[in-house]
């Protein structure tokens, strides 16, 4: 085999494991993404704050230390870990935010009932 051949091979080998490690980050994602759902509708039920910053910090460290035992750079551990949680907090508040309106309505009907 020539060499540019077998560098070919090894090239579209590597992709194929890019491919299959790019499917399970989709699917570790969405299952966080169902998990940290469930966790937003928690909040928005008991009055709960979207964002728990103690929390992240506690995250943040865990993940730095898991990254540099990865060999995975600590820094753009904690930027993908910030990018999702921000994402995660925007959505609280959007739930938190449905929460409130559902509420509201509600108070509406019975309201208009009791007149
Ligand atoms: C999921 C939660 O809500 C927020 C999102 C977090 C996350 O995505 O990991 C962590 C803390 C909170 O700011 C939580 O409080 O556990």
């Amino acid at each position: 085999m020539k060499a540019s051949e077998q560098a070919m091979t090894e090239l579209r080998s590597i992709r194929d494991t890019i491919d299959n490690l790019d499917a399970v980050l989709v699917g570790v994602l969405a299952e966080r993404f169902k998990a940290t759902q469930r966790v937003g509708e928690l909040k928005a039920l008991n009055d709960l704050p979207a964002g728990d910053p103690e929390r992240e910090k506690l995250q943040i460290e865990r993940l730095r230390r898991l990254a540099s035992e990865a060999q995975l750079d600590p820094e753009f551990a904690e930027k993908i870990l910030n990018f999702i949680i921000s994402e995660v907090i925007q959505r609280h508040e959007r739930i938190a935010e449905e929460h409130r309106a559902d509420e509201q309505r509600a108070d509406e009907h019975r309201a208009e009932a009791d007149a």
